[in-house]
């Protein structure tokens, strides 16, 4: 019995130290997600390493974290503009880059990866990341269609790995999913639950199932607003001012698949299509295929299914 209380209480207080922790963060991908992400998390007090694959692409992101700031910075300090500024330093003072992980990653809690869509990569970045990073620390990915069971599997924490989804853009966006794979124990489910909250966001509990819940109902509506498009059933205008005025969405399917990327886009649908081919919601659309092939990959190439400044 006394081990028992014994074991009972040590397993409280690992989780309790598990959970406190989570405040050194890596961010691996410094594009439109991992960017997000490292703002939201420098904003409420964790210390962040952002990590990519060039000076140049941190450049780039530290620029949108820093842009993205004086837009929060703009509306939370309408009154004193003069705080703004300090506001927006004292929250980049909790963000530094790298382009080594492996190195990085010795010191902190959780990894974040939000690399490109492609299972092959995740898998060798998180296989190498396993044997540099100390025990305690909790691997978690971004991934929009991929099963965290077979990301993990290039690792041997599975107990210590998880999926953590965010919307873009992160900082507006209030959901997380949080995604517990078969192997995720749930301490680990826990930590990644707790720390969404200390993030401010709003977190859903999700099985590792294709698109969890947000992109499972979301991608086959996408795809459909392309294919009517395609068989000339609409202007990609109308069928975007239909769904903002007739269904509400703050953005229509095109203005939303060029907000996200369209490579992005295509990474998904052909994962989804050559795991169930025979599935016509996740069939390929050949427009997409034709502007991704053109490096018209949305918003931030400047160009998609529409001209952006
Ligand atoms: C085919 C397969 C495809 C599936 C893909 C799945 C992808 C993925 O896995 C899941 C997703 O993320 S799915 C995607 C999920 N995402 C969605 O579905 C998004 C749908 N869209 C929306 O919710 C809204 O349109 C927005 C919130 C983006 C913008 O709000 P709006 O009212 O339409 O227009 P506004 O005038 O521009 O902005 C107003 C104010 O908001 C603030 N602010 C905005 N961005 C900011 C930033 N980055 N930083 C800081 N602040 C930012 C700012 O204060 C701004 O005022 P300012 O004076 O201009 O500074
Ligand atoms: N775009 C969205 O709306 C959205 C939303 C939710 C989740 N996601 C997911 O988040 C992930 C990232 O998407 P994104 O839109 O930010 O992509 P992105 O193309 O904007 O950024 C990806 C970044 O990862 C970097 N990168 C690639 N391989 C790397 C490696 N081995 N090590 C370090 N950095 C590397 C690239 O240089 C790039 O800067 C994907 O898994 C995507 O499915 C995207």
């Amino acid at each position: 019995m006394a081990f028992v209380t014994r074991q009972f209480i040590r397993s409280l207080s690992s989780s309790a130290a598990l959970h406190a922790a989570i405040k050194h963060v890596t961010i691996i991908g410094g594009g439109l997600m991992g960017a997000g992400i490292a703002q939201v998390a420098a904003s409420t007090g964790h210390s962040v390493v952002l990590v990519d694959t060039s000076e140049d692409i941190l450049k780039k992101s530290a620029k949108g974290i820093e842009s993205s700031l004086k837009r929060v910075a703009k509306k939370k300090f309408a009154e004193k503009p003069e705080d703004g500024e300090a506001f927006i330093q004292k929250i980049l003072k909790n963000i530094s880059t790298s382009t080594d992980a492996a190195s990085v990653v010795q010191g902190t809690d959780l990894v974040v990866e939000a690399i490109v869509e492609n299972l092959k990569v995740k898998q060798d970045l998180f296989g190498a990341l396993d044997k540099a990073a100390p025990e305690h620390t909790i691997f978690a990915s971004n991934t929009s269609s991929l099963p965290i069971a077979d990301i993990a599997s290039s690792t041997a924490r599975l107990d210590r790995f998880g999926g953590l989804h965010f919307f873009n853009p992160v900082p507006m966006m209030k959901l997380v999913e949080v995604i517990k794979a078969p192997g995720t124990s749930q301490q680990t489910f826990d930590s990644l639950l707790e720390f969404s909250k200390a993030l401010g966001k709003h977190p859903v509990s999700c099985k590792d199932t294709p698109g969890f819940i947000v992109n499972r109902l979301l991608v086959p509506y996408m795809l459909e607003a392309v294919r009517l498009h395609e068989r000339g059933h609409g202007s990609k205008e109308d069928i975007d001012v239909a769904m903002k005025l007739g269904a509400g969405y703050p953005m229509g399917p095109f203005e939303l698949l060029d907000y996200v990327g369209l490579d992005t886009s295509k990474f998904i649908i052909d994962g989804w299509h050559e795991k169930d081919p025979d599935n016509p919601l996740f069939a390929p659309s050949p427009l997409l295929n034709k502007l991704v092939a053109e490096g018209k990959l949305g918003k931030k190439t400047g160009e998609g299914f529409y001209k952006h400044k």
